[in-house]
């Protein structure tokens, strides 16, 4: 199963990460370091927000694009007011690089989501070292005690945690773990088909103290419309905009903002 070689590659890259940079370095720069905090509270506000991914290539799809200017992608995202910037450091499925995420929170002064497979408290100061401002915390991959023991870590360095569920189980462990934003993956993560109806059935079994994102997928407007309906919070949009020629167009139109 991918989830399962995407962990054990994470496992061999961070025991690299460790044997180059020790964990009391890395607090030490992760503590001193000032990122944008916030994200939280702006998913709190009305309307559904839009978090803009750049990466340029996935399991599902493989090279999704040949160029790759992340900076001048993440300007893009910039000028349509998006309210975060998802960037990919896994480097085998996704061609992603810590050194992107650095590098766009140092020159975008919007919040930066670490997207990867976080396993351990490793991960998480090392996405605070490279600028992120939130990062993501799989339920599929992580135990109860994981859940809750990452996101605290998280929060006490002034960062946000989404904690992603693909399923009512997972929903309701994510739930249980004290979860304050929840992304619904609308991938299915064994044979990567995208359901909506299952993202909208899921939102239905979370508190609404609980802040939701909808994740994967997203397409057309239609899919956006029926997403705000369901009364997410936010959208998270990778490959359609990676691949869109009007980035800053296609995320106001989503937005419904001139
Ligand atoms: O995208 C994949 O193929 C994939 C496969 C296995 C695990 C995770 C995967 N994607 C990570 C993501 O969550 C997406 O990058 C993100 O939600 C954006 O999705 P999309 O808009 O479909 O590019």
């Amino acid at each position: 199963m991918i989830l399962d070689d995407l962990v054990d590659a994470t496992n061999k890259r961070i025991k690299d990460h460790e044997s180059r940079i020790p964990l009391k370095e890395l607090q030490t720069t992760a503590k001193n370091l000032k990122t944008i905090s916030g994200f939280k509270t702006t998913l709190e506000n009305p309307g559904l927000h839009v978090i803009a991914e750049i990466k340029q290539a996935s399991p599902s799809k493989g090279i999704i694009v040949e160029d790759f200017p992340y900076l001048q992608i993440a300007r893009e995202y910039r000028n349509a007011k998006v309210d975060a910037i998802s960037v990919l450091t896994e480097p085998h499925y996704f061609h992603g690089k810590l050194t992107y995420l650095r590098e766009v929170s140092e020159h975008v002064p919007t919040p930066v989501l670490r997207k990867d497979f976080t396993i351990n408290e490793y991960m998480i100061y090392e996405a605070k070292a490279n600028g992120a401002s939130v990062i993501l915390l799989i339920v599929a991959i992580l135990s109860d005690q994981q859940l809750e023991q990452y996101r605290n870590l998280a929060e006490s360095l002034g960062m946000d945690a989404i904690v992603e569920a693909h399923d009512e189980s997972e929903v309701h462990r994510a739930i249980k773990s004290g979860a304050k934003i929840i992304g619904i993956n609308n991938r299915n993560l064994k044979n990567f088909t995208v359901n909506f109806k299952n993202s909208i059935h899921l939102k239905k079994l979370i508190p609404n103290n609980i802040l939701t994102i909808s994740e994967s997928g997203i397409k057309t407007q239609k899919d956006v419309d029926e997403l705000r309906d369901a009364g997410f919070n936010a959208i998270l949009v990778g490959e359609t905009l990676m691949r869109s020629t009007n980035k800053e167009q296609l995320i106001r139109q989503f937005k419904k903002v001139e």
